[in-house]
């Protein structure tokens, strides 16, 4: 196996506000490659916000997101840098599963054979020619999460990749992102599951209302708590504000 490239995620003073909602406040934090991070925090603090900021959907008021010391925008081969899962309902629902990775491979000049590759790793390789519509919740967040494969890249970002998943899939997932860390790549995981993250990730990242509450290991984190989820629960206390979130 090629050696992978070790790309960190760096957020700067990021803000962002809709309307006068501010719904990402001064956030500065750095993501290591060679780790799973934690992306947590209660509804509306801003997470996918965050992490559409860092793929260039959404622009910044105020300072910046890079990968590899770049903004999203300016990478020359966008795929082979970052892959993300954001949203696994964004698959036009009369789209077979093989044609959407047939058709990101070559608009991002990715070899064919590799839409086959990870049709395989995601465990779809048997129904391929499904149509997104027809597939279970948990099927498309597979095909998401090949998407976000396809390219090969150093840097992973997956919003609530667990979500809609069965208790295999979950099993599966936390081995594909622990894998994926021990290759040495950048793994940026958002959830609301602290006894899964407990398990999976390697470091924290919480925020709330918009603002950075925590940037530590688990193990840390953990240290003065008698679970993550206790430990998260104190650190969050004051920062639920649901009148925030969508
Ligand atoms: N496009 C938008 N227009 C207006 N307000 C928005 C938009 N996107 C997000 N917001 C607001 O910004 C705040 C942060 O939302 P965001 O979705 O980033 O939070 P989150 O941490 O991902 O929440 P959740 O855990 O519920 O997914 C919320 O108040 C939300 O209502």
């Amino acid at each position: 196996m090629d050696t992978i490239e070790r790309v960190s995620i760096e957020c700067r003073g990021l803000r962002k506000a809709y309307g006068r909602t501010v719904a990402v406040d001064g956030l500065s934090f750095t993501v290591e490659p060679g780790r799973v991070t934690g992306f947590v925090g209660p509804n509306g603090a801003g997470k996918s916000t965050t992490m559409r900021m860092i793929l260039g959907l959404d622009r910044p008021d105020a300072g910046a997101a890079l990968v590899g010391g770049q903004p999203y925008r300016d990478l020359r081969t966008p795929l082979r840098r970052v892959g993300a899962l954001l949203d696994a309902g964004a698959v036009h629902p009369g789209r077979r599963a093989r044609d959407h990775l047939l058709w990101m491979a070559q608009s991002n000049r990715l070899p064919a054979r590799r839409t086959d590759e990870v049709l395989e790793l995601v465990g779809l390789a048997t129904v391929a020619r499904r149509r997104a519509g027809d597939m279970s919740l948990g099927m498309r967040q597979r095909l998401g999460i090949a998407a976000a494969l396809l390219g090969d890249p150093p840097v992973l970002m997956f919003d609530e990749p667990v979500n809609g998943l069965d208790p295999q899939g979950v099993h599966w997932v936390r081995g594909l992102l622990r894998g994926l860390a021990a290759q040495g790549r950048t793994v940026f995981v958002s959830s609301h599951l602290m006894s899964e993250l407990a398990d999976t990730a390697d470091h924290l990242v919480v925020i709330g209302r918009g603002r950075l509450l925590a940037d530590a290991s688990v193990r840390d984190l953990t240290a003065g708590a008698s679970t993550l989820e206790q430990a998260y629960l104190e650190l969050t206390r004051d920062a639920v504000d649901y009148g925030r979130a969508s």
